[in-house]
C-alpha cells in the first residue's frame, strides 16, 4: 500500500523513523499546557489540575510486551506496513516506552481533563477532590499526532499507566477489556458506524493486576472474586479524543470564573474541536458565535445519525455519560458495551448503567448529552442573543431530529422507502413476545422469505411462544404478508441485496469474545484472529463453517452468566 508524504513523495511506513516523518504536533501545540505540570511528563500522582487543556505525561511501559494484534484496515489506510506491528521499535513505542523514539516524536505524551454529566446532570462526586479538577484521562495517554493522506489522526494508548487524573487507580487495562475494545472498534468500523479505531494491542507476559470479576459459571450480578489478569496496552486512533465532558470542564470553569483565562480556554477548545472534527462543514472565516451555532447543528446531525446506527446494528453503549460521548460524533469507550442477542428494548449489559442507558433508550440518552453539549457552549454566546436563540432551537429540536433518524433507520432495516408506524409497532411486539435474535431476524428477513419458516431460525421461543406457538406463528404470517404489501413489488433480488447491506449477518456477541480473551490470556490468539477476520466483514455471507459457528442463537446455558451476559466492571 503506497502513501504520499506531505511533500508528495510516496512511501510506505516500515519503521518508527518513517512514522516520525508523519508526526505533526502543530494542532495540539495551539492548546494550553497545564502550567503546574512537569514538562518531562514524570507526572503520575493524582492531583488537581486547575487550568490548561492537557498535562504532559510519560506513559509507564508494560513489562515484557508481546504482540497480540494490529488493526489491519487502519494500517492499510495509514500506509503502515503490516510487518511494522511486530517490529521492536514499534512494539516498544506502543507498549508505552517512549524513551527511544526518534525526533520529532516526543518522549512525553499527554492526558486531558474532562467533566462528567450523567444523563444531563453535572457531577463532581467522581472527582477525589470534589471539585472536578482531578477527573479525566486516568489511564489514556495520547502519544502522537500524524497527518497521513491529508487526514489528521491522534494516537492514544489505553492502559498506559497513571496520570494526574488516575484518582488512585493503577492506570492499567487488562487483556480482557483491551481485547474487547480492540475487536469492537474494528467491527464497528466494518459495520459502517463512526468509531475510534484500533491500531495495536500488546500484552505483558509478566505484569499482572488484580480486578474484581466473576467466578466460572457465576450468575451473580456483581463480581464475586478477585482475579489476577495480564495487563495490556491498546492504541486507539481518532481525529481527536475531545469528549462532550471536556467542553463541559472548561465551560464550568468559565461559568464560575474560576481563573482569569477560563473563558479563553473554553473558546480555544471549542475552536480546536471545530478545526479537528468539523473543518469541512464549518467555514473558517466565520466569527466564533456563528461557528458555535453551526457546530451545534453539525454535532446534532452526527450524534442522531450515530445513535440510529447503534440501534441498527444492535449496539448498546451501556454508559453513555457525557465523558463517554465523543464531540466528533463517533463511538468511544468500549467498556460497558454489548451487542444484543435477544431483541429487548431494555437490553443493558452493564449492571451499573440502569435503564437510562438501555438499548432503545439511547436516543433519549443522546438528547441528554446534547443538552450538556449545548450548555457547555452557552457562555460563548452570552453577548449574542440571536445566536443563543438559534442554539435553543437546535437543542429543542433534537428529539424530533432523532426520531426522524430512527424512523429512517427502521425503514431501511425493513427495506421500505418510508417508515410505517403500524407495521413497525406490530413487529416490535412480535419480536419481544417470541422473542427473536435481533441480528438473525433482520438478516433472515433480508432474504425476503416466502413464508415464516426462515424467520423461525431467529426465534428463541420463550414462554409466551411456547404457550401458543400456532397463535404466534399466525400473527407472524399475517405480519409478513402485511410487510410484503409494503415493499416494492417485483424487485426481490435487488431489495434483498440492499437489505443485506443494512442488516449485518455477524455481530460481536459477548459469548464469542469471552473464549477469545480467555484463550489470549494463555498466549493463544487463534480465536481472537478468527473473530477479527469474521467481524471485519460483517455483511458478507462467509463460509459454511463460519456460519455454523457465528450465525446462531445464543445457547440457553449462556444466558444470565456474569462476565458474559452482564458485567459490573469493565476495566
Ligand atoms: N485502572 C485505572 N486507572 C486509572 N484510571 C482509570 C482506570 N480505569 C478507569 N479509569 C478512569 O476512570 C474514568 C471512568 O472510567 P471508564 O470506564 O469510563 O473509562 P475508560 O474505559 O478507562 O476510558 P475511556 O473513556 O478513555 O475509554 C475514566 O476517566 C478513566 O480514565
Ligand atoms: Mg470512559
Amino acid at each position: 500500500m503506497q502513501k504520499r508524504t506531505p511533500r508528495g513523495m510516496s512511501m510506505m511506513v516500515e519503521t518508527v523513523d518513517d512514522l516520525a516523518r508523519l508526526a505533526d504536533y502543530s494542532f495540539m501545540d495551539q492548546l494550553n499546557c497545564d502550567p503546574d505540570g512537569r514538562a518531562d511528563g514524570a507526572d503520575h500522582a493524582p492531583r488537581q489540575v486547575f487550568s490548561g487543556h492537557y498535562v504532559p505525561v510519560k506513559p509507564t511501559p508494560i513489562e515484557n510486551p508481546e504482540y497480540v494484534a494490529h488493526g489491519k484496515t487502519l494500517f492499510n489506510e495509514l500506509g503502515l506496513a503490516d510487518s511494522l506491528a511486530q517490529s521492536d521499535d514499534f512494539t516498544r513505542m506502543f507498549s508505552g516506552d517512549l524513551s527511544r523514539v526518534p525526533e520529532p516524536i516526543r518522549k512525553a505524551g499527554w492526558a486531558c481533563g474532562y467533566a462528567l454529566s450523567i444523563y444531563g446532570n453535572e457531577y463532581t462526586r467522581q472527582c477525589p477532590f470534589q471539585t472536578g479538577n482531578g477527573y479525566g484521562d486516568g489511564r489514556a495517554i495520547s502519544v502522537l499526532e500524524v497527518v497521513a493522506n491529508n487526514q489528521r489522526w491522534e494516537m492514544q494508548l489505553k492502559g498506559g499507566g497513571r496520570t494526574p487524573y488516575c484518582r488512585g487507580g493503577d492506570g492499567r487495562a487488562v487483556l480482557r477489556s483491551s481485547v474487547r475494545e480492540f475487536l469492537a472498534q474494528e467491527h464497528m468500523h466494518a459495520l459502517g458506524v463512526p468509531t475510534s479505531r484500533s491500531l495495536s494491542l500488546y500484552v505483558s507476559t509478566t505484569e499482572r493486576v488484580r480486578r474484581p470479576w466473576y467466578s466460572e459459571g457465576s450468575r451473580s450480578t456483581d463480581p464475586d472474586v478477585l482475579v489476577s489478569e495480564p495487563v495490556a496496552i491498546s492504541t486507539r486512533v481518532a481525529p481527536s479524543f475531545i469528549r462532550v465532558g471536556q467542553l463541559e470542564l472548561f465551560s464550568r470553569r468559565a461559568r464560575k470564573q474560576e481563573h482569569p483565562q477560563a473563558m479563553e480556554e473554553l473558546e480555544k477548545i471549542v475552536l480546536h474541536l471545530i478545526d479537528r472534527e468539523y473543518s469541512e462543514v464549518i467555514d473558517q472565516t466565520l466569527a466564533t458565535p456563528e461557528k458555535v451555532v453551526m457546530l451545534a447543528q453539525a454535532f446534532r446531525r452526527r450524534l442522531t445519525s450515530l445513535v440510529a446506527n447503534w440501534v441498527r446494528v444492535g449496539y448498546c453503549q451501556g454508559n453513555f455519560n457525557s465523558d463517554n460521548c465523543a464531540a466528533g460524533g463517533y463511538t468511544l469507550d468500549y467498556g460497558p458495551f454489548g451487542f444484543c442477542d435477544v431483541f429487548d428494548p431494555r437490553y443493558q449489559p452493564w449492571t451499573g448503567g440502569g435503564h437510562h442507558y438501555a438499548f432503545l433508550n439511547q436516543p433519549a440518552a443522546a438528547d441528554r448529552n446534547f443538552y450538556s453539549f449545548c450548555t457547555a457552549l452557552r457562555p460563548l454566546l452570552a453577548a449574542h442573543p440571536g445566536c443563543l436563540r438559534q442554539l435553543d432551537e437546535i437543542q429543542g429540536d433534537f428529539p424530533q431530529v432523532m426520531q426522524d433518524e430512527m424512523e429512517k433507520m427502521w425503514a431501511a432495516k425493513l427495506g421500505l422507502d418510508a417508515f410505517d408506524a403500524e407495521l413497525f409497532s406490530e413487529l416490535a411486539t412480535l419480536m419481544m413476545q417470541t422473542p427473536v435474535d435481533y441480528t438473525m431476524f433482520f438478516r433472515e428477513l433480508s432474504s425476503v422469505p416466502d413464508d415464516i419458516e426462515g424467520l423461525k431460525k431467529s426465534f428463541y421461543e420463550g414462554r409466551t411462544y411456547a404457550a401458543d406457538p400456532e397463535g404466534l406463528d399466525k400473527r407472524w404470517s399475517a405480519w409478513l404478508t402485511q410487510w410484503k404489501s409494503c415493499i416494492r413489488p417485483g424487485a426481490r433480488e435487488e431489495l434483498s441485496h440492499q437489505m443485506k447491506g443494512v442488516n449485518p449477518k455477524y455481530s460481536l456477541r459477548e459469548w464469542f469474545v469471552v473464549p477469545a480473551y480467555q484463550q489470549a490470556a494463555e498466549g493463544n490468539y487463534t480465536l481472537l484472529r478468527e473473530l477479527q477476520e469474521v467481524m471485519t466483514q460483517p455483511y458478507a455471507e462467509q463460509s459454511r463453517d463460519i456460519e455454523d459457528k457465528y450465525y446462531r442463537l445464543k445457547p440457553p446455558e449462556l444466558f444470565d452468566l456474569g462476565g458474559s451476559s452482564h458485567y459490573s466492571c469493565s476495566s
